[in-house]
């Protein structure tokens, strides 16, 4: 029998600079964050539990996994991997790369994590939850070794959070007690603005995260201080999560338009 010429062993992983650009510059710069963050992060020999976060920034990272486990040289190590997902679009993105889907509940200490955010600041603290995913990915991100953050230009704050990423700090809340937190937030936290999170054409009504609540995003302007922010909010009866993902990110890879990509470390 003849051997087919696109068997597997003729994949050959391609580098992200070769690659042709995307529709968009900014899509582009997030390609580029997500391949250069597995790239550089992944250690073949020693990760096996694996956090695939939400978003449209993820999408390259579980592609880039995939890319691995089609070459002969990496697919052991990568067809072992265990990727543990952050919500159902992220159970999609494993399974469609054919990686190996496992749960939080029987893999409970993550190797290394990656995700997207909304916002990032120059200390790693981070808004998330833009795609009502927040519960989730907090729960896979903290019980991760490593969290790795990958993300376009446009969530980089030099300044403060809340100054990119204006439509509100994300927050999912038990649906019974969304009238409540809304009260709190203005009378007891002098939020600015809270709007219930609407799921515009494609539903009537709100959103109804992954587990079943309703998004809330609270406009406070500029966060001088997100980790306190966080800890009022957390008081609030009815918030499950907040959006503010603090003293959590390990490394950010910010990609830019001109195809350079900014490495932030935790300092
Ligand atoms: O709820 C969604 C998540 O927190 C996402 O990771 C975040 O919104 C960033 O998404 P994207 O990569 O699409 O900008």
């Amino acid at each position: 029998m003849s051997e087919t010429t696109n068997k597997p062993s003729d994949f050959a992983l391609p580098d992200v600079k070769d690659l042709k650009p995307l529709d968009s510059e900014a899509e582009t710069a997030k390609r580029l964050a997500a391949y250069r963050a597995v790239d550089k992060n992944i250690d073949f020999e020693n990760h096996r539990i694996i956090g695939i976060g939400s978003g449209s920034t993820v999408v390259y990272v579980a592609e880039r996994l995939g890319q691995y486990l089609l070459d002969p040289k990496y697919k052991p190590f990568v067809e072992k991997f265990i990727c543990i997902p952050t919500g159902f679009q992220s159970i999609q993105l494993i399974l469609d790369n054919g990686l190996q889907l496992g749960s939080i509940e029987r893999n409970p200490v993550i190797d290394i994590a990656f995700d997207g955010a909304d916002e990032v600041d120059t200390n790693l603290q981070l808004i998330k939850g833009g795609g009502a995913c927040l519960f989730q990915e907090k729960l896979v991100s903290t019980s991760s070794k490593k969290f790795i953050i990958v993300a376009d230009y446009r969530k980089w704050s030099p300044t403060s959070l809340g100054v990119k990423w204006t439509r509100g700090v994300p927050l999912e809340v038990v649906p019974s007690a969304y009238v409540r937190v809304k009260s709190d937030l203005i009378n007891k936290l002098n939020c600015k603005k809270v709007v219930l999170r609407q799921g515009g054409s494609a539903k009537a009504g709100p959103v109804v995260t992954d587990n079943n609540n309703f998004i809330l995003d609270a406009d406070f302007g500029p966060i001088k201080d997100p980790k306190s922010l966080h800890v009022q909010l957390k008081l609030l009866l009815g918030i499950v999560e907040t959006g503010l993902f603090i003293d959590n990110a390990d490394i950010a890879y910010i990609g830019n338009s001109d195809g350079t990509v900014l490495i932030a470390p935790k300092s």
